[in-house]
């Protein structure tokens, strides 16, 4: 097919959404890979989950790992408060050049910066590059074996403070086990396993909420 899934989304967006709306947005998104093609995002089923833990954090600084086409990077954006910012990390340009259409489409991009490239590089340059002191929220959606390695890097790096929530998906399909293990294992965590279904299917997934002690 000429034109790409990611592609065919933002159309779908531009169709059926109203600029500057992002709750038409997300239902757009969401009713065309329910009822046209699936896509990974992390779709209304988790998505609420995904509300209700960014109610209750409220972060002024978050992190995403893996835009893909920024269903869930409007999701988060959408609610978070006046002068609080999102970086979202994007290592496939295309998705990312999707991404930052569905996010201007949705009007979020005054809170959101996408960056593009791969996570284990950028991570270490957050400091330098966006004047991070650390995260409050860390939302992991991308490969699923960088959950681990990404994590430790983040502490390494000072990113994370105490109470720092990290919630990441897929845990159950496609699965993160080394992930699961090192969160659950760790004395510096604090987890919690969220139960939910795999988006727009009936298979099991769900997303794992871990504090950070400190
Ligand atoms: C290529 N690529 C760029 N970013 C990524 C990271 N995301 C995933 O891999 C991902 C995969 C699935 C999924 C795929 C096939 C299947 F049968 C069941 C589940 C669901 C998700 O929610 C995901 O986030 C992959
Ligand atoms: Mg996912």
């Amino acid at each position: 097919t000429r034109t790409s899934r990611p592609q065919r989304i933002l159309k779908a967006v531009q169709k059926n959404a109203t600029k500057g709306d992002p709750e038409s947005v997300i239902s757009a998104i969401d009713h065309y890979c329910r009822h046209k093609e699936w896509a990974m995002n992390v779709g209304d089923d988790k998505g609420l989950i995904l509300d209700s833990v960014l109610t209750e954090v409220n972060p002024s600084t978050a992190l995403e790992l893996g835009t893909y086409c920024g269903y869930s990077t409007v999701r988060i954006a959408r609610l978070l408060s006046p002068g609080s910012k999102l970086i979202t990390v994007e290592f496939n340009p295309a998705f990312a050049a999707v991404a930052r259409q569905i996010i201007a489409y949705a009007g979020l991009q005054d809170k959101i910066t996408l960056v593009e490239g791969p996570s284990g590089d950028l991570i270490p340059k957050m400091k330098e590059r966006f004047g991070i002191k650390s995260f409050d929220f860390v939302f992991l959606d991308h490969w699923k074996d960088r959950y681990e390695p990404d994590t430790k890097l983040l502490e390494d790096c000072g990113l994370l403070k105490k109470g720092t929530v990290l919630l990441a998906d897929n845990v159950i399909c496609p699965g993160t086990p080394e992930y699961l293990k090192y969160v659950r294992n760790s004395p510096r965590y604090e987890s919690r396993y969220y139960k939910s279904n795999l988006e727009y299917s009936k298979v099991e997934d769900g997303l794992e909420k871990s504090v950070f002690l400190g």
